[in-house]
């Protein structure tokens, strides 16, 4: 039954026992494959089962669609666990295990990106590096330094030791000492691969060595008893300049003690129409055809490609595509727009918001207080700006859950009986009112509120005041960051949290896994895409096929690309067209 909506090949995916390595174009169901392999596995556990399943995924928000999807189909994910690798780590290993590592045994929060940033500009300036130097901070599995150049690595020790100093750390510092943790205490890695029996990792191409490190090693432990849910498509490989590796299927054997792994496949895309196909397969990599299988398969739709824009006239453009697509009977929430770069996103959407006043626009992923997902404040404000709705009441249940447990570790306490369980802490986090408008003051007079139901007095718990100011220095610096421009009133807030109705504004790395009916790809020039850092490393070529590819294979039926004119770089040369969509001869629609 649960496999009902599969075909035949999805259905011996989801089916397929042991280690499986599935790899598949846009399209094919790759993800349709990964809910229902959690789906099922889930209801082939004994009830009250302690065993978990864990989803790693590549952003925050794909987690949520995996509970969503779950949810959709009727599933409890109760077992499920499911996040980015870096909460994976943090949660399952650093949270329980830290007091074994002399450089977290004193308490540790995680660094806000703001601050690193910051502190990584100053020492750039002390060891007289150009603020456009790259200095690469990740780690080997032995920890050594990844980056190879001297001065940098000096920058990167002191900047490693600020961190510690002040209790920080960092996305990287995560990763490694997770991994050192599990390789010095093997009873981790047993402990771990007893409770998860399944760990699936979406877009496996994307993840870091230390993913596989990790991972292999719990995999390794369990001998037999955690089986590995490999899912990606090495086409759609575009963080190779961040230290993603698309390892092969010989590579990921290694890392597992040659232990047999299952390679499948998916053929047929359900997605886009063949034109579109046709138009994106010029930046495949590995040649194989792709055919349509979808209800789009034989749509015409409008593939378009303006190179000769201004930029100054971009957002005029871009409304007048958008428009063309609501004419056609295509939904808000079925229009993208792609963003070259993440902090383009707020000003984009402001500038679109004036230009199209009738139209709703969804800018993902700027929340101000997103960088403290880790902080209690945070599990309690997120919780605090949902509307109590049925479509989101599980996911909302799991953060309740998430939230006693951190009051737990941040307190050493149990909430008051009253609020022990989700459904009663719930009702009275719904209850709490603010005539507030700023999103700073209300969550103040929220937290105070909620601190006063319970009855806790937060100077009795200095973790709780720590993360606290923590959690609105953050928010503080991002309000005042004049790059993103965040606006700051309390409806801004929520509308971070709410279901995504209008057109989506986000970059190519954001919406990866998703699917627009139209897709708008602007800045498509030599030093955006690809990035110059792709650029610097060699990888221009390759890095700007991937990125082209993901860009259209987003689509459904109609695809606009545009490579304004007029963009410079600092030093004033002409940004060019992406040689990879210049020389593609095709006959574009005019519009
Ligand atoms: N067997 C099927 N029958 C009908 N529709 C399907 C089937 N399999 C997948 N789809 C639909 O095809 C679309 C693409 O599926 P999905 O997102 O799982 O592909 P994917 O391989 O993960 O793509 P990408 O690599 O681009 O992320 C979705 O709308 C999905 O619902």
């Amino acid at each position: 039954m649960i496999l009902a909506k599969l075909n035949h090949e999805q259905k011996l995916a989801v089916k397929q026992e042991g280690h499986v390595l599935l790899t598949a174009c846009p399209g094919s169901g790759k993800t349709r494959v990964l809910i229902h392999k959690l789906a099922y596995n889930l209801s082939k556990l004994p009830e009250n089962s302690k065993k978990r399943i864990a989803a790693v995924t590549f952003t925050v928000r794909a987690s949520e669609e995996i509970f969503r999807r779950l949810n959709g189909i009727g599933i409890n994910s109760n077992n499920i666990w499911s996040g980015t690798l870096h909460s994976f780590c943090f949660e399952w290993i650093i949270k329980p295990y830290s007091c074994y590592l002399p450089e977290l045994s004193n308490g540790f929060a995680i660094a806000d990106e703001a601050f690193c940033a910051e502190l990584v500009s100053s020492l750039k300036d002390k060891y007289k590096l150009k603020q456009i130097d790259p200095v690469n901070f990740r780690i080997n599995r032995d920890g050594s330094y990844v980056e190879n150049k001297s001065i940098q690595q000096k920058l990167i020790a002191e900047y490693h030791s600020i961190l510690i100093s002040n209790k920080l750390i960092d996305f990287e510092l995560i990763l490694y000492y997770s991994y050192k943790l599990l390789v010095t205490y093997p009873n981790i890695q047993i402990t771990l691969s007893n409770i998860f029996e399944l760990i699936c990792v979406d877009e496996y191409q994307d993840t870091q060595d230390l993913l596989y490190a990790i991972i292999s090693v719990i995999i390794k432990a369990g001998n037999g008893k955690t089986s590995l849910f490999f899912v990606g498509d090495t086409d759609q490989a575009i963080y190779a300049s961040l230290g993603g590796v698309a390892k092969s299927l010989q590579e990921i054997k290694a890392e597992i003690d040659n232990m047999p792994i299952t390679h499948l496949t998916l053929t047929g895309n359900y997605r886009s129409s063949q034109r579109i196909i046709d138009f994106y397969s010029n930046f495949q990599t590995q040649k194989y055809q792709i055919h349509a299988v979808g209800k789009n398969a034989k749509e015409e739709g409008l593939i378009t490609f303006n190179s000769d824009i201004h930029h100054s006239n971009i957002v005029d453009e871009i409304a007048k595509l958008i428009q063309l697509s609501l004419d056609t009977g295509i939904p808000e929430n079925e229009i993208c727009v792609l963003v070259p770069q993440w902090w383009l996103i707020t000003i984009v959407t402001k500038k679109l918001r004036a230009s199209l006043p009738g139209v709703s626009f969804d800018a993902s992923g700027l929340a101000p207080m997103s960088k403290n997902r880790e902080n209690i404040w945070y599990k309690l404000s997120r919780l605090l700006l949902t509307e109590p709705n049925p479509k989101i009441y599980s996911s909302r249940y799991r953060w309740a859950t998430d939230l006693i447990d951190s009051f737990r570790v941040d307190t050493n306490t149990e909430f008051n009986e009253l609020y022990k369980n989700e459904r009663d802490l719930l009702r009275l986090i719904n209850s709490i009112k603010s005539s507030e408008m700023e999103g700073i003051d209300y969550l103040n007079d929220c937290f105070d509120q909620f601190l006063q139901i319970i009855g806790i007095d937060q100077l009795k718990y200095p973790q709780l005041v720590e993360h606290r100011n923590l959690f609105f220095d953050n928010i503080d610096k991002r309000l005042n960051d004049d790059t993103f421009k965040v606006p700051s009133d309390i409806q801004s807030f929520k509308s971070f949290y709410r279901e995504m109705t209008g057109v989506i504004i986000n970059t190519c790395v954001g919406v990866k896994g998703e699917e627009f009916d139209t897709v708008i790809s602007y800045g498509l020039l030599n030093g955006y895409v690809p990035h110059w850092n792709d650029i610097f490393s060699g990888r221009a070529s390759d890095a700007a096929k991937k990125l082209l590819y993901v860009i259209c294979s987003r689509a459904k039926k109609n695809l606009h690309l545009i490579s304004e004119i007029g963009r410079t770089t600092k030093s004033g040369s002409d940004l060019g067209i992406t040689p990879e969509l210049k020389c593609i001869k095709f006959e574009y629609d005019v519009v």
